[in-house]
């Protein structure tokens, strides 16, 4: 598990190893500003064999220290550095002074409106201006450059610790304009708003370096969703099939059970020991000319649910991909009404059939179910949140996708997954992952018709498997991503589910 970090829990570490005489702050910020050269000369090594031309725009914070750290660095390498400063010298944090000061004894500064000039076409841009400090919109000459940066000529653009404009906590722009870096660079740990929102998309290419501060676990549980542990998909060798449990996955009806299909593949690839599709008459035929492995059981209404629950081998259940609406709101309520209620996945039409009144699927919900809603479902069942979210963020920490899926969970009273490729899940109890698939993990692929059906159905396959509803979403939404980036271009909703063994394997 690796942590994501919020710009307090950032500062209360660096504070606790410079309280404690580990480090200076302004041995932190030469590590920082030496991490960044590196990093840029790791990224653009044909930047290496000769000096070059940089412009380095420093804010009135430390972000800035390290941009005059990196100045310097440069300079000594015989580079050609322009350093432009937004704000004032002599209100500079003293880190930041000190470099500052130092900078000036080997060369000058100039105000920001002269780095939009054109004038000085330089290889490397680097953007020093605000960092984890950011609190309100860029404004000013701080503005206008970075949009001259964006619109013009700096391919090169590398940001200290984050583009400018982004929200460290949310990953939002505050106001409407953040630097587009190529690279980003940060420290110690990667924040949440580099995975979250707009952040990818300003960061580039992501790199975190280490500064030497120690790793400390102070977040409140909030990591990045990182492979399972090897063992813990095993099959025991001597388990037979009901101890791997039983799924059932609800259809809809003919013509509509494609997505129940795929969630059941997704169910028994994932080793759920069997897997019944519990299908209406009218689509019987349908799907028992499509399955073998998979089981078939009729079924027509609430009361054949009900009845059928009473094998109490069915240990987890799958109710929404293709389901209708009118027959998923009979059905939720028999298998979240009844007593004893089992591990459920409900996704789609179960969770659009409450999109009027989530207050009704609110108060049947239990702790072992995991709704996976979309940002259009997510939209219907919270709209109060989703009001929050979708407010311009004029101030930091900005409202996040974060807060709201933490207080979705809540609300709902189980884990809810919201997809997308900064996929949040939260369970009632405060504990969240963030599943990214971006950077390294980007899974584009995914964008399929149906792949949310087979995500649906891993759920629910490590339900029945004995995963507590949060291990299960956050292992099954891994192991989504990466059967998508190992499939690769081309991928359908089918090939998911097909990939899983190959993944499996890789672990
Ligand atoms: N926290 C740490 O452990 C380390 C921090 N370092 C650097 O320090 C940075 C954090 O420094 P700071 O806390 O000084 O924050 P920043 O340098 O990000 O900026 C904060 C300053 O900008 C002002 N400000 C915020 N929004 C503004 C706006 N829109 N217009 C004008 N002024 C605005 C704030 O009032 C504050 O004075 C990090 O991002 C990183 O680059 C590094 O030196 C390494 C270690
Ligand atoms: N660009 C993307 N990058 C990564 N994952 C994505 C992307 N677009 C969609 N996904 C993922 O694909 C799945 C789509 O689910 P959903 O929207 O329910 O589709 P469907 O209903 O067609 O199955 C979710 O897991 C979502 O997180
Ligand atoms: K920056």
């Amino acid at each position: 598990m690796k942590e994501l970090l919020t710009a307090a829990q950032m500062r209360a570490i660096e504070r606790a190893a410079i309280e404690s005489g580990e480090v200076t702050g302004l041995e932190l910020m030469e590590r920082a500003g030496r991490g960044v050269v590196e990093a840029v000369f790791a990224q653009w090594p044909e930047l290496i064999s000769a000096p070059q031309k940089a412009m380095v725009l420093c804010g009135p914070g430390n972000n800035g220290g390290d941009g005059f750290v990196v100045a310097r660095l440069l300079k000594a390498r015989g580079w050609e550095v322009k350093v432009f400063l937004y704000g004032d010298p002599a209100r500079l944090p003293p880190d930041a002074r000190v470099n500052c000061e130092r900078w000036c004894a080997m060369a000058g500064l100039a105000p920001p409106d002269r780095a939009r000039e054109g004038d000085f076409a330089a290889d490397l841009y680097v953007d020093a201006l605000f960092g984890i400090g950011l609190t309100r919109p860029l404004e000013g000459a701080a503005l206008e450059c970075i949009r001259t940066w964006n619109t013009g000529r700096a391919a090169r653009t590398v940001a200290i610790d984050l583009p400018s404009g982004l929200c460290s906590d949310s990953g939002r722009r505050l106001g409407d304009a953040a630097v587009r870096a190529a690279l980003t660079v940060s420290f110690h740990a990667p924040k949440l708003g580099h995975h979250l929102a707009s952040g990818p998309e300003h960061c580039g290419r992501f790199v975190v370096v280490d500064i030497g501060l120690r790793p400390v676990s102070a977040n409140g549980g909030l990591t990045l969703v990182t492979a399972p542990g090897a063992g813990c998909l095993t099959k025991s060798a001597n388990a037979h099939k009901y101890s791997n449990g039983h799924a059932l996955i609800l259809t809809g009806g003919a013509g509509r059970t494609g997505a129940a299909r795929l969630a059941a593949r997704g169910a028994l690839r994932i080793g759920a020991g069997l897997v019944t599709l519990a299908v209406p008459g009218s689509a019987q035929q349908e799907v028992a000319r499509q399955i073998t492995a998979l089981m078939l059981q009729r079924l027509e209404d609430g009361a054949e649910l009900a009845a059928l629950l009473a094998d109490r081998r069915i240990n987890a259940l799958c109710l929404g991909p293709g389901l209708g609406v009118t027959r998923a709101r009979e059905l939720v309520e028999v298998v979240c009404g009844g007593a004893e209620p089992r591990p459920t996945v409900l996704d789609a039409d179960a969770l659009t059939a409450f999109g009027d009144t989530p207050e009704e699927l609110f108060a049947m919900l239990h702790e072992r179910c995991v709704l996976t809603p979309h940002a259009g479902e997510f939209a219907r069942l919270f709209p109060d949140i989703v009001d929050k979210l979708n407010a311009p963020a004029v101030k930091g920490p900005a409202y996040s996708k974060v807060d709201a899926t933490r207080v979705a969970a809540r609300q709902a009273g189980c884990v809810v997954l919201f997809k997308g490729p900064d996929m949040v899940i939260a369970a009632p109890d405060g504990r969240c992952g963030v599943n990214s698939a971006q950077y390294d993990r980007a899974a584009p692929w995914l964008a399929t018709a149906g792949s949310g059906d087979v995500l649906a159905g891993f759920i629910t396959g490590l339900l029945a498997r004995g995963f507590d509803p949060m291990r299960a979403a956050e292992t099954a939404a891994w192991l989504h991503v990466e059967c998508a980036r190992s499939f690769g271009p081309g991928l359908i909703a089918e090939d998911l589910p097909e990939e899983l063994p190959k993944v499996l394997r890789g672990l």
